[in-house]
């Protein structure tokens, strides 16, 4: 973790981060982050103690996203198209690096089950909290969120597998505030990968026997790990390269 994080009460304490008993305790102390219920819904959420930029939560049920998750707008979106149409009943899409969820709710959204990895426990905890506020719903039964852990590591359900799909942190300058706002809090959170950490990541995916792996990038960002993908999907600010079958 690059910044320190305040840990309020009612945030696990698996989040990690220091406690805090107040907002205010954790901007006296210079904290970059504070975790904490916050909202109507008591949402477990994160925001800067010294601004007033709203609290990040995820929300698989709606918010800023929950327009790109009507099935029938799905199947435009270039993630979708990358990852192409499941085979013999093979549907199964594996997010080793989940983050706040986004694409794999899209993923999920478009029909596939998607099965999460997030290594950085106050995201970990943060998906957690939104997919039991979504419990119930059509969405978050196609979610599954494994234990904190490294994707290189960690123990992974059997497959087959259609799709291993990455997203790994990558410097990039986002436009919107909103995107610099969750962007930089990511950024104080997540420490980018360096060249081995990038060859273990394509590794283990690939590794898995997936139809299609599937990696985000930043338009001209080089290929992960230096490995040219099979072909891509380029909009105007990230393409996802395509490898497979795997
Ligand atoms: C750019 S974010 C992903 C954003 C995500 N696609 C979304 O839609 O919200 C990258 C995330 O991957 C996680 N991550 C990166 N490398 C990982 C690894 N080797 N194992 C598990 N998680 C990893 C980071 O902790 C971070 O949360």
């Amino acid at each position: 973790m690059n910044g320190r994080v305040g840990r309020l009460p009612g945030a696990p304490v698996a989040a990690g981060g220091e406690p805090v008993a107040t907002v205010e305790a954790a901007r006296q102390r210079g904290l970059a982050l504070v975790l904490g219920p916050a909202g109507d819904d008591r949402a477990l959420s994160l925001w800067d103690p010294a601004a007033r930029a709203l609290p990040l939560k995820v929300d698989f049920m709606g918010g800023r996203q929950g327009y790109r998750l009507a099935a029938e707008r799905t199947r435009h979106e270039r993630l979708v198209k990358a990852l192409g149409k499941p085979q013999d009943g093979v549907d199964r899409v594996l997010d080793l690096t989940a983050g706040l969820g986004r694409d794999a709710a899209l993923m999920a959204a478009a029909g596939f089950p998607v099965t999460l990895v997030e290594r950085q426990p106050v995201l970990h905890a943060l998906l957690a909290d939104g997919l039991a506020r979504a419990a119930g719903s059509e969405l978050a039964a196609r979610l599954t969120l494994l234990p904190v852990g490294e994707a290189a590591e960690l123990t992974l359900p059997a497959g087959p597998w259609h799709g291993v799909y990455l997203d790994p942190m990558f410097p990039a300058r986002g436009k919107s505030a909103a995107v610099k706002q969750d962007l930089q809090w990511l950024q104080t959170l997540c420490a980018y990968p360096d060249a081995a950490e990038e060859a273990a990541l394509l590794a283990r995916a690939r590794g898995l026997g997936a139809r299609r792996m599937v990696v985000k990038r930043p338009r001209k960002a080089p290929p992960l790990a230096g490995v040219a993908p099979h072909h891509s999907h380029e909009g105007k600010t990230v393409r996802f390269d395509v490898y497979g079958p795997v």
